[in-house]
């Protein structure tokens, strides 16, 4: 486990449920779903709190990321997050928008390390828009720092200078917040192939250069771990080339943002992305990658893979239960093998599922798992 006051497997979980916006509570109830078919053939049960974050947030309590919802997230064991926001939000002022509250909850729990994983599926080969002898092998693991980068730099804001607006923020890392990410990735790498490639644009920006020099300082202190750099506007342009090259992906916030929505192209959707946004001491959130799919909303039409996936996630890294964790992987592998597949997914001689039945599926294939 990654995180210092690791729990231990223990009979009673209790897990905060962030439903959120868009497809959100549809993704959330088959997750849910196949979570209890998990517990009720385990020596384990997990109880759910509810609460609020986002646009739902904002309509009930004026606040996208109320008080209440931080408590309940920090005194149980984890917490399980679908996504959040929507285009009856987009115009509100900064402090009233969905976004806004996603990023209240990543900062005050301290969820400073964000990993997304994109192992590309033997199954959804032809699901890809890139070639399947392109993405053969493809194993990446995405370790995004979370709580800095410019998405957190002040000062911030869209003033009238000389008569005109002009808008701005900060891109700006502190030593400390770049060699905690990077010990991150070098735990992460270990355990994997050894190979770090750490993403900056070093050859323009200041702060790249110090995260530059922090990464291969810090790498001194895991002298069996190969570090090799990369700007990246030329990693946008490997990921899709050459995917393979890649191990560990080290990098900041806003390129880890942009790369991992990429990544997810080389699974077949952004569906099928999970992540883990941890501290390292409190709970950690598990949350799909991508956003509340307003277009698609509301229509049962959403893979839920991406979500159970971030359920397997949250069992591994959070509740110490990596054997279920892997069930719930081996799941959903054979629920695709079995045919089994969301629009987003779709292929020639797929079998059309809408998200509620995904989740059954992947219930019935985990209950086979478990006899
Ligand atoms: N972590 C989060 O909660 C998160 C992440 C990204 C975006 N957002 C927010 O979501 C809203 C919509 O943003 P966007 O449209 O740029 O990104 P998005 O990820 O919501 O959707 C991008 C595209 O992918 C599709 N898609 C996404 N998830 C899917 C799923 N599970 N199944 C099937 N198709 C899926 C959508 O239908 C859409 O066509 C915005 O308000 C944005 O700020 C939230
Ligand atoms: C919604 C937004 C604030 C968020 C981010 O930019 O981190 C999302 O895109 C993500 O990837 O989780
Ligand atoms: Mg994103």
């Amino acid at each position: 486990s990654l995180r210092s006051s690791c729990l231990c497997a223990k009979s009673e979980y209790t897990v905060t449920c962030l439903a959120g916006d868009g497809i959100g509570p549809e993704i959330t109830d088959a997750t849910r779903g196949v979570l209890d078919t998990l517990t009720s053939n385990s020596d384990f049960t997990i109880s759910y709190r509810d609460a609020l974050i986002g646009g739902a947030a904002i309509d009930a309590a004026n606040d996208p990321f109320p008080q209440e919802t931080y408590d309940a997230c920090v005194s149980g064991d984890s917490v399980l997050l679908a996504c959040i926001g929507g285009y009856k939000w987009d115009s509100n002022p900064r402090e009233m928008r969905p976004e806004t509250g996603l990023l209240k909850m990543r900062s005050s729990m301290n969820l400073f390390a964000n990993l997304r994983p994109a192992k590309a599926i033997p199954q959804l080969m032809d699901t890809s828009t890139l070639k399947p002898e392109v993405l053969e092998g493809t194993d990446v693991m995405v370790v995004r720092e979370l709580t800095g980068d410019v998405y957190f730099g002040q000062p911030k804001g869209i003033d009238v200078i000389d008569g005109e607006r002009v808008g701005y923020n900060n891109m700006i890392y502190k030593e400390s917040e770049i060699r905690r990410i990077a010990k991150v990735a070098f735990e992460v790498a270990s355990k994997r192939s050894k190979k770090i490639c750490s993403v900056d644009k070093a050859n323009v920006l200041d702060v790249s250069q110090l995260w530059r020099d922090v990464v291969h300082e810090e790498n001194k202190n895991y002298p069996d771990i190969e570090v090799t750099d990369m700007y990246v506007d030329n990693a946008a342009m490997q990921l899709i080339r050459a995917p393979t090259q890649f191990d560990v992906i080290l990098t900041g916030n806003i390129f880890g943002d942009i790369l991992s929505d990429e990544a997810s192209m080389l699974v077949g959707s952004l569906g099928m992305l999970p992540s883990a946004s941890i501290s390292g001491d409190g709970p950690g959130v598990f949350e799909p990658c991508h956003g509340s799919a307003p277009d698609i909303a509301g229509e049962d039409k959403a893979n839920p893979l991406a979500m159970i996936l971030s359920a397997a996630m949250m069992l591994k890294y959070d509740l110490d239960r990596p054997k279920e964790a892997q069930l719930l992987e081996d799941a959903v592998e054979k629920t695709l093998e079995a045919g089994w597949r969301t629009g987003d997914i779709m292929q020639e001689g797929g079998k059309p599922v809408g998200c509620k039945e995904m989740g059954q599926r992947v219930s019935e294939e985990l209950a086979k798992l478990m006899k």
